[in-house]
């Protein structure tokens, strides 16, 4: 292997850690504790682990976490009312509510009720407007750990070519987004693009977050390239279950000069930077 492995692991947790003390600092100075509703529908067991990390890392943060485990067969107005009361609730800083939701609920029109300066998921058409004009607001969490990640090796991407496969709102396009905010010369592909490892091929910085198995292979990697790896797939390998992303890992960290893993890799600056979202969040309360 020639890349280096980028630890999202310790990042995130060296993440968590400064935000514990900024946490601290702001309770000490301000009286403010940052408050996170966490809003989980049905019983997903993916959803619940996610959610549980989530409470747990709002502990270790030294923020306030507000609980809301609601049955699969949850009504849209029953939910759609509880966001009306966290929108008016003072102690909530931060609204985040589990995805995916049940099939009898338009999730697009529960987000669309979030307050946007509540919006600690950036999933909000306020602050996905607010991404692409470049004004202060709320990006999705996992496109802004896995920037944090990129800023460490390269902190300016001017001249730089950056591919990120995938056009999600969630991913691809805020990902797209902050990468053009860094100077960066950016493509998005997506399961229609003609040539995609050739185009891959071109990129200093290679984002995958397409959700296919390990479909970027070695050869569609610029040697030195940063690989950053936003899949998360459960395959079967030998009759047992596997997590792997979208790239090939073994292949691509030949030719790559950093690459993130899969798992331990993006998915744990996801839940830091929620975490750091509602710390955000907070701090523009107090400052007005
Ligand atoms: N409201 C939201 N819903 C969902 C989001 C989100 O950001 N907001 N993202 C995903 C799930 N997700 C957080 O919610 C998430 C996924 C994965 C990880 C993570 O740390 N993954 C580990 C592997 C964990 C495993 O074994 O399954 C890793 O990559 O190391 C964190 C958060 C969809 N829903
Ligand atoms: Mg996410």
């Amino acid at each position: 292997m020639v890349a280096q492995i980028i630890d999202g692991f310790a990042i995130a947790a060296e993440l968590r850690r400064d935000i514990a003390v900024r946490a601290a600092e702001m309770k000490d100075k301000h009286g403010v504790v940052p408050g996170l509703a966490v809003v989980l529908v049905g019983d997903d067991p993916a959803s619940g682990v996610y959610v549980r990390n989530k409470l747990k890392a709002t502990a270790e943060c030294g923020l306030r976490s507000f609980e809301h485990i609601l049955p699969a067969d949850t009504s849209e107005a029953d939910l759609l009312a509880l966001v009306g009361k966290l929108n008016a609730d003072p102690a909530v800083h931060g609204i985040l509510v589990q995805l995916p939701l049940p099939k009898q609920i338009d999730a697009d029109k529960v987000l669309g009720l979030i307050d946007p300066d509540k919006d600690v998921d950036g999933f909000h058409p306020v602050n996905a407007g607010r991404l692409s004009i470049g004004l202060p607001g709320f990006v999705p969490c996992t496109p802004r750990g896995a920037q944090i990640l990129i800023d460490r090796l390269l902190p300016s991407l001017a001249g730089k070519h950056a591919v990120v496969i995938g056009r999600s709102n969630i991913v691809g396009k805020p990902m797209a987004q902050l990468l053009l905010q860094k100077n960066a010369t950016v493509t998005i592909a997506h399961s229609r693009t003609a040539d995609l490892p050739d185009l891959c091929r071109t990129a200093d910085v290679l984002v995958a977050a397409v959700g296919r198995p390990l479909m970027v292979k070695g050869d569609w990697v610029k040697p030195g390239a940063v690989v950053i790896d936003v899949g998360i797939n459960r395959i079967e390998v030998d009759g047992k279950g596997k997590l792997v992303g979208d790239v090939d890992f073994a292949s691509a960290a030949e030719v790559a000069g950093f690459i993130t893993p899969v798992p331990k890799g993006v998915g744990p600056m996801t839940i830091a930077c929620l975490m750091l979202n509602t710390l955000d969040s907070a701090a523009r309360r107090i400052a007005g």
